[in-house]
């Protein structure tokens, strides 16, 4: 399965695939050699640690302005019609990821080796809806090893077709934005400085550290907050609680990144929500080079275990209730705007989540500045939807709400 793809990020995926659910919550060595080092801190030097998240800033308050006036739009023209909240805010955070990759948004782009011009909505299907829905696809040959030497030439082709059409979109991105870089234009970018700064690195590796940050900032972050609105709506009581909280803080202003520290009942709907909706369910796979004892346990070297987060998140033993969508058990006054790692939500250790600061920025001003504006109500029949799909933990059923203007 692993050959499938072959990427930072996709070997995250993959090795999430060899599932190996336990009840306990097990750490150990990760693997974590040079190469790993080097692009981690490319990363955040360039697109997810504070310094460079502060340069990132205005993109982030587009993103939030541009998901309200169009939820404000939709009030305006279908007060009584459910406002699809994915497809606006989806669509926003991938702008938002094609501005830190490539400091640009884009429209379309001809693809050479496709033949053709791609337009916005086919680059997403491309870069990230293929390839989340790919990395479960399900091989029957998987479940029966023995029986690998049947060809299963419909899937092979199905996988390869679709890493091929990332890569040539991929690198039209670059070439066009390569140009851009060359004629000297001030741009803000991944890309800028992986050309200037990353001389050693392939132009295949350039591709796949730009995926990474692409596929990333459009996945996870929407995750959380889809769930965040949904147990809100289900909540009008919880719902009026953040409403107090907000007003009281920022009463006729908008909400800002500044002012989330004065929020730990908002920090605390985002942990609930990161505990209950675990965005990303499995860890993937540690490699232990020493023999350990771990937890009682012992773990012989070269063998591979897996963190199953979305079993330490729901455990009785540490949370009561875990079923219940509960943020009191978060509710600090004392609150920390690092204090990312209450749930095990971001993994932990070396190969820690690197977006997590730019996770919590961008989900906590969405839901602050969401409920500011609206009243959220689920749309009959939608309480019932909890169903997921895919490899991270994303609503099956993409979030109806009935949205009113608090104005
Ligand atoms: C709520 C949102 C998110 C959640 C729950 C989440 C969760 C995770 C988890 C569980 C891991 C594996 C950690 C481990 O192995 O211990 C991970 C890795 C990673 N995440 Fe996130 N993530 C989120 C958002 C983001 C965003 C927005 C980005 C950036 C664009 C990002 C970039 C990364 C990277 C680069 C890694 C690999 C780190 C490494 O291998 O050292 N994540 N994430």
């Amino acid at each position: 399965m692993v050959t499938r793809f072959s990427s930072i990020s996709t070997r995250k995926l993959s090795n999430a695939l060899k599932i190996l659910t336990s009840d306990k919550c097990m750490v150990a060595t990760s693997d974590y050699d040079d190469f790993h080092k080097t692009v981690k801190r490319h990363i955040l030097t360039n697109v997810l640690g504070p310094t460079a998240l502060k340069r990132h800033r205005g993109h982030r308050d587009t993103l939030i302005d541009n998901t309200s006036k169009q939820f404000h739009a939709h009030v305006k023209d279908y007060p009584l019609r459910a406002v699809s909240f994915r497809e606006i805010f989806e669509s926003e955070l991938f702008g938002l990821a094609m501005k830190e990759a490539l400091g640009t948004d884009v429209e379309s782009i001809y693809v050479d080796e496709l033949g053709t011009t791609l337009s916005r909505e086919e680059m997403f299907r491309v870069l990230v809806k293929d390839p989340m829905a790919g990395a479960i696809d399900v091989d029957w040959r998987d479940f029966f090893p023995y029986l690998k030497w049947i060809p299963n030439k419909s899937f092979e082709m199905k996988i390869q077709k679709m890493y091929f059409r990332r890569e040539a979109l991929m690198k039209a991105l670059i070439r066009k934005h390569s140009k851009r870089v060359a004629s000297s234009e001030e741009v803000n970018s991944y890309l800028n400085y992986l050309l200037a700064e990353a001389k050693t690195l392939s132009e295949k590796q350039v591709a796949m550290l730009l995926w990474e940050v692409i596929i990333e900032t459009s996945d996870t972050t929407l995750v959380t907050t889809e769930w965040a609105m949904y147990e809100l709506g289900k909540n009008p009581n919880l719902q009026d609680r953040l409403y107090q909280e907000i007003q009281s803080v920022c009463g006729s202003e908008k909400i800002t990144e500044e002012k989330l520290c004065q929020h730990p009942y908002l920090y605390a709907v985002f942990h609930e929500t990161l505990r209950k909706h675990s965005p990303v369910p499995l860890v993937p796979m540690r490699y232990v080079h020493e023999d350990t004892q771990l937890g009682g346990y012992y773990v012989p070297s070269n063998s591979e275990i897996a963190i199953n987060i979305y079993g330490c998140n729901m455990d009785e033993k540490q949370w009561e209730n875990p079923e219940d969508f509960n943020p009191e058990r978060f509710f600090d006054k004392k609150s920390d705007v690092m204090d990312l790692h209450k749930t095990m939500a971001f993994g932990g250790g070396k190969r820690v989540c690197a977006g997590s600061l730019q996770a919590m920025l961008i989900a906590c001003t969405a839901i602050g500045r969401f409920i500011q504006e609206f009243e959220w109500r689920l749309k009959d029949g939608e309480e019932e939807n909890v169903g997921t799909l895919g490899l991270t933990t994303q609503k099956l059923h993409p979030l109806q709400a009935i949205i009113k203007s608090r104005n």
